[in-house]
């Protein structure tokens, strides 16, 4: 089990994001903050705006919407990274139409590997509808996989729910109590 290693989950909207940047802020800065979100539109545009305004001074950005596994091997002990989020890079994967078992396969190996502190979001797709077409249901799937894989390496799990952290897995971090 990785000491190193958190995972945040949550749904949209659940302040995941903000409960996992308060874990990185426990450490001393700077901290490393990987996007794996992409601007497609204007709203998009404005949300990460604020979220890099919101953020504030102490973080280097990387925009990274697939390859977390460079991301990965190019941190070293001394980092503090947060990687926000793997549900974006999921269905980047997905709709690049790369192997979802194999890339899921190998960022998961990538995780167990890191010396660096990590905290990573991650959406709870799977509580919802079973969604009607064929692509959502692989897509749910896949995260939910994916999640399972990553609860199991990380040694904090902690579920998020109108802003409020549970902890699934390990103690709750000191900076939450
Ligand atoms: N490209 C890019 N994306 C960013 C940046 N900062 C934040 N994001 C993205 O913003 C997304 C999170 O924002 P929202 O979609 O507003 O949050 P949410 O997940 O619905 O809400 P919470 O659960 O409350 O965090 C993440 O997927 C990030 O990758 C940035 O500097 N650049």
């Amino acid at each position: 089990m990785l000491t190193n290693v958190k995972l945040v989950l949550g749904g949209a909207r659940s302040g995941k994001s903000a409960i996992a940047e308060r874990l990185v802020r426990a450490h001393p800065g700077p901290w490393w903050y990987v996007a794996t979100a992409q601007a497609f539109d204007d709203e998009m545009r404005a949300r990460i705006a604020q979220h890099v305004n919101d953020r504030g001074d102490g973080w280097v950005t990387t925009e990274e919407p697939l390859d977390l596994v460079g991301v990965l091997e190019a941190v070293s002990k001394t980092n503090i990274v947060l990687i926000d989020c793997l549900t974006l890079w999921l269905s980047n994967v997905l709709l690049g139409e790369y192997d979802l078992g194999s890339e899921t396969d190998r960022l998961v190996s990538a995780i167990s590997r890191t010396k660096a502190e990590l905290v990573i979001v991650s959406n709870e797709v799977g509580m919802g509808l079973v969604p009607d077409n064929s692509l959502g249901r692989q897509f749910r799937d896949a995260q939910g996989r994916l999640n399972q894989a990553v609860a199991a390496q990380a040694g904090t799990v902690l579920f998020v729910a109108a802003g409020l952290p549970l902890v699934l897995k390990g103690e709750m971090p000191k900076v939450l109590q």
